[in-house]
């Protein structure tokens, strides 16, 4: 039996204005089974304007902060915790660059290039480093016992050591 491979995971959101489209939705979520992404919680939440700037403080003061937290504050969207050996990557790779009409150019067949609508407006979010995600999967789930999944990474790691 092949050890199973270790493996990552990282916070994707479905922004409101794909969330309002369930049949592009259907569409999403057929594009993470067929990369491979196991979705180990998924929820579906509707947010405050403070929840908005708190999970995007890091952009206060920049001239599209607003629009982005109106963006985010327009309607219920999903939030998942995917799970891949290279989750964080393998799923900012998928998304795509982060301007849809740029990835139109130059990313053609990722999700902002096919579902995104503008610079703001482009329908994906995903975690960008190892510790981003730790802190965003704690901002959606705090109810996910993060300690327990990554003892047992490290548990499984130490087994295959053997
Ligand atoms: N650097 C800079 N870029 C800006 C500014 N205002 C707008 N932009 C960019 O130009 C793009 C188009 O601006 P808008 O027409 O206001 O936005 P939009 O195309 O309606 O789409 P949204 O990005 O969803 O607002 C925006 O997405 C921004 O990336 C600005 O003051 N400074
Ligand atoms: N130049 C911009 N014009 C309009 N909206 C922007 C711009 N840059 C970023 N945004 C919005 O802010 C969000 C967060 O920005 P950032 O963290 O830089 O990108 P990413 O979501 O790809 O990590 C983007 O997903 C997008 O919705
Ligand atoms: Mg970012």
């Amino acid at each position: 039996m092949p050890p199973r491979p270790l493996t990552q995971l990282t916070l994707a959101l479905l922004k409101p204005d794909l969330t309002a489209n369930s049949i592009k939705v259907n569409k999403v979520f057929s594009h993470i089974q067929q990369n491979d992404f196991n979705i180990v919680a998924h929820k579906t939440l509707l947010w405050s304007k403070s929840d908005a700037e708190a999970f995007y403080g890091e952009h206060r003061g920049k001239f599209f902060f607003e629009r982005l937290c109106g963006y985010m504050t327009s309607g219920h969207f999903h939030a998942l915790i995917l799970e891949k050996p290279d989750a964080i990557l393998g799923w900012r790779a998928l998304i795509g660059p982060t301007h849809p009409p740029r990835a139109r150019i130059n990313a053609p067949d990722t999700l902002r290039s096919l579902y995104g609508m503008t610079d703001t407006r482009n329908s994906f979010h995903g975690s960008d480093a190892v510790d981003t995600a730790t802190k965003e999967i704690r901002f959606f789930f705090p109810e996910f016992d993060l300690e327990k999944w990554q003892k047992d990474q490290k548990d499984q790691k130490d087994q295959q050591k053997q």
